[in-house]
Formats: structure tokens, sequence, C-alpha cells
């Protein structure tokens, strides 16, 4: 019982210190945060704060300039992204990348298919039933796991887009904007898919611009203004004021 608690105290992912220039321009100064299994953490601030930069380096898409990063307590440093897929970090972005043309559930296994028997056939019925299942888990509303992505709405597409990543992911979803091209009642929809993802104890990091949402969601907030980790703090012990004047730096 002890170890179950241990290992749920201790942190996913540890962002150290974190640095990161292109050139001249600094994008991250120095960043630190413990994201922990089941919780959704919110990382907020103004444009060009070095949100998507941050994202970037925990998926593997950029090397932090210095700053270290660990996993599960096990320091980690890909070399592209998908050195950090296969250590269980998946990403959602706002532009999605699913394909068009192709089923629900070939976009699911998109690069990763089930295949069955000698001549390495793809196995239908298993990605079909294996996708049915997660969609019905996260109560993702499409007709079926073989309905053409083409055919869907934004909200649904967003919908398959987070299963796909709760299919791959074992330990963290990062989720950049997921709701920015969505209206009202999709995004309501997303946010309960995205609320599901605790109950898988998944740990989840969300960039948002609406602060309603971020409230709505989160566990903990974490701001970052001009590249610098300027505070966390709990969702329920904060309010918007705080948070507001922890972006803009004005009190
Ligand atoms: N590949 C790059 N080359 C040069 N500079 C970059 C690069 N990527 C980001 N930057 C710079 O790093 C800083 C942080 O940008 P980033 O996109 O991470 O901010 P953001 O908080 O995600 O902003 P937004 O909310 O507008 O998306 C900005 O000054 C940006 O111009």
């Amino acid at each position: 019982m002890t170890g179950t608690v241990e290992a749920a105290a201790r942190p996913v992912l540890e962002l150290n210190n974190i640095h990161k220039s292109f050139g001249g321009v600094v994008a991250i100064e120095d960043f630190s945060l413990d994201l922990r299994a089941g919780e959704i953490v919110a990382l907020v601030g103004d444009n060009g704060a070095g949100k998507s930069t941050l994202i970037k380096i925990i998926s593997g898409v950029h090397a932090p300039t210095s700053g270290s990063i660990a996993l599960d307590g096990e320091p980690v440093s890909f070399s592209d992204a998908s050195k950090a897929r296969s250590s269980g970090i998946e990403v959602v972005y706002q532009d999605l990348a699913l394909a068009d043309q192709q089923p629900v559930y070939m976009n699911l296994f998109l690069g990763r298919e089930r295949l069955r028997g000698p001549f390495g056939l793809l196995d239908r019925k298993a990605m079909m039933q294996e996708t049915q299942k997660l969609v019905d888990e996260l109560d993702v509303r499409i007709p079926s796991a073989s309905a053409v992505i083409r055919d869907l709405s934004g909200g649904q597409r967003q919908g398959v887009a987070i299963a796909r990543a709760t299919h791959w992911a074992t330990k963290l979803i990062l989720l950049d904007e997921p709701t920015a091209a969505l209206g009202v009642a999709e995004t309501a929809k997303v946010e309960k898919i995205v609320l599901a993802l605790k109950e898988r104890n998944m740990a989840t990091l969300i960039i948002s611009h609406s602060l309603d949402q971020v409230f709505r969601l989160s566990d903990r907030i974490c701001v970052l203004r001009r590249g610098v980790q300027v505070g966390v703090r709990e969702t329920a012990k904060t309010d918007k004021n705080e948070i507001v004047s922890m972006i803009t730096g004005v009190a």
C-alpha cells in the first residue's frame, strides 16, 4: 500500500530549470514544473510567453538549451517527437493531424496499425473494436468507429484526436488549445472528454487562452510570463484576478 501511495505522489513529469533560445531570442528563460498522474495542469500566459515552445520541448520537437526533464523519476532527453511518443507522451494540437479521407479507426492507429496473419494484413476488425470501446469509454459521440473523418463536426474530430492520444499515451497528454476552433456546445463536449482523462490516471497539461475553461478543467494553474514560470496556483484556491495579474505582471 505504501508503494502505491509513493508511486501516486511521485511526479510523472519533472521539468527543472528549462531554458530555450532560438539564436538571440530567449523563448524560455527558467521554467520548472512537476506534473502528477490524474491531474490536469493549465499552462497560461500572454501571446509569446513561451507556452507552445514548452509543449514542443516536452514532446521532443525542440531540445532545451539547458535544464533537465525526468519521466517517472528517470532523466530523459528526446532527440525527436517519436522518442517522446514511445515514452508515453502524446500531443493534441489545435490544428488536427487527422487523415480526412480515412475512417475514425484508421486514424486512431495511423502509423501504428494492427496487423494479422502471415501476410501482415490490416486487422480492421480488431482496430474497429478497440476504437469503439475507447470512444464509448470517453463518451466521444460519433456515429461509429468506421465513420469517415471528413463527415464529422469539429468537436467530434477533436474528440477523436484526444481519443487517439489517450490510446497511445501511457504517462502524459499535452493539449495545445484543443477547443480554440470550436463553438460553445462542442467545447463543452471536448471539455468532458478532457476531464475523463483524470479517471484514466493520465497527467494532462493544457494550454488555453480561455480562463473560464482553465478554471473549469484544471487542478493547478501554471503561469508563464516572458519565458519565466512566475507561479503555480491550486485552481480551487485562486481566482481570475490573481491569475490575470500574474500573466500581465500588473498587480
Ligand atoms: N522556431 C522559433 N524560432 C525563433 N523564435 C521562436 C521559435 N519558436 C518560438 N519562438 C519565439 O519564442 C517566443 C515564445 O513563443 P511561443 O510560440 O512559445 O509562445 P506562446 O506562449 O505559445 O504564444 P501564443 O499564445 O501566441 O501561441 C516568442 O518570442 C517566439 O517568437
